[in-house]
């Protein structure tokens, strides 16, 4: 039976357009993100879905459109809409973004300085408490990004962009870069994280296992604008032709037949 209860839009695109010059990479997009779902936004090389995600969290100046996220107009006034924000959500870029000159800890803690009355010490112990949620050892938070494993790197990038208890979390390619194992464990953790805290997660990814083993809904960015969103099943069902060749692929079909629960969120890789 269909779920047929209001949804909470936690984010809403409406007419959206983007272009570099004459290059237009976006025109007329609309989507909407609902509260709690892991949303996959998928789509062929080039087609917009970094730039799509810069825009929603206020990186990238759309030339036209409306984007709305938990209530705040984030177009009307870019910096007010990113001070409101900074604290609802967090992002974790594809190479997770650290600052190398600073430990694991103090990169989790970059976000919470700007958090008045927060001492040293609890910020420090905040630190801890993402990094463990995230299945990193205690002792990584002394160490500094060059010290750690790729998969390790991720899992502090995802720590730092939950810092502040955000209600949306964006991730660009998050498992970008790992081996299928250390994948596997991410979204895991994912998929973990984003039920025992109720986060929306908008996660931009190539990788089909990712998909299958997390997302509640895909939106396909096709033709400069998400042309259909979904399940797993309604994209097996989707007749525009990337859709078809990426959902019934042989690479598709290998994920499709491997068992969704993988990996282990509890071990860092
Ligand atoms: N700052 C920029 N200046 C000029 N063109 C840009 C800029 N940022 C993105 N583009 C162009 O916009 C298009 C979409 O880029 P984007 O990175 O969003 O694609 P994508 O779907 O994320 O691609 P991929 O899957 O390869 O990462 C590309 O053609 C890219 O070259």
């Amino acid at each position: 039976m269909k779920d047929t209860s209001p949804k909470d839009v936690v984010i809403e695109v409406r007419g959206l357009r983007n272009q570099f010059g004459s290059h237009v990479v976006h025109e007329d997009l609309d989507l909407d993100v609902y509260r709690g779902e892991i949303i996959g936004v998928v789509g062929g090389s080039g087609t917009g879905k970094s730039v799509l995600l810069r825009s929603i969290v206020g990186l990238q100046e759309p030339a036209a459109g409306s984007i709305n996220v938990l209530g705040t107009d984030v177009l009307a006034d870019v910096h007010a809409a990113r001070e409101t924000l900074d604290e609802k959500w967090g992002v974790m870029f594809q190479d997770g973004a650290l600052f190398s000159s600073l430990t694991v800890r103090e990169n989790v803690e970059v976000p919470m300085r700007s958090v008045p009355d927060l001492s040293p010490s609890i910020r420090r112990n905040l630190a801890d408490l993402k990094i463990s949620m995230v299945g990193l050892p205690y002792l990584a938070g002394d160490k500094y990004p060059s010290e750690l494993s790729g998969g390790m790197r991720k899992r502090a990038g995802l720590a730092r962009s939950l810092a502040l208890d955000p209600e949306i979390v964006f991730l660009d390619e998050p498992t970008a870069g790992l081996d299928p194992v250390g994948a596997a464990a991410f979204d895991t953790l994912i998929k973990n994280l984003s039920r025992s805290m109720g986060l929306t997660v908008f996660l931009v990814t190539h990788d089909l296992d990712t998909l299958y083993a997390v997302c509640d809904r895909i939106a396909v960015l096709a033709e400069r604008k998400v042309l259909v969103t979904g399940s797993l099943e309604d994209m097996l069902k989707a007749d525009h032709p990337w859709t078809r060749e990426y959902f019934h692929g042989p690479r598709a079909r290998a994920a499709f037949e491997a068992p969704t629960q993988q990996g282990d969120a509890g071990g860092a890789t």
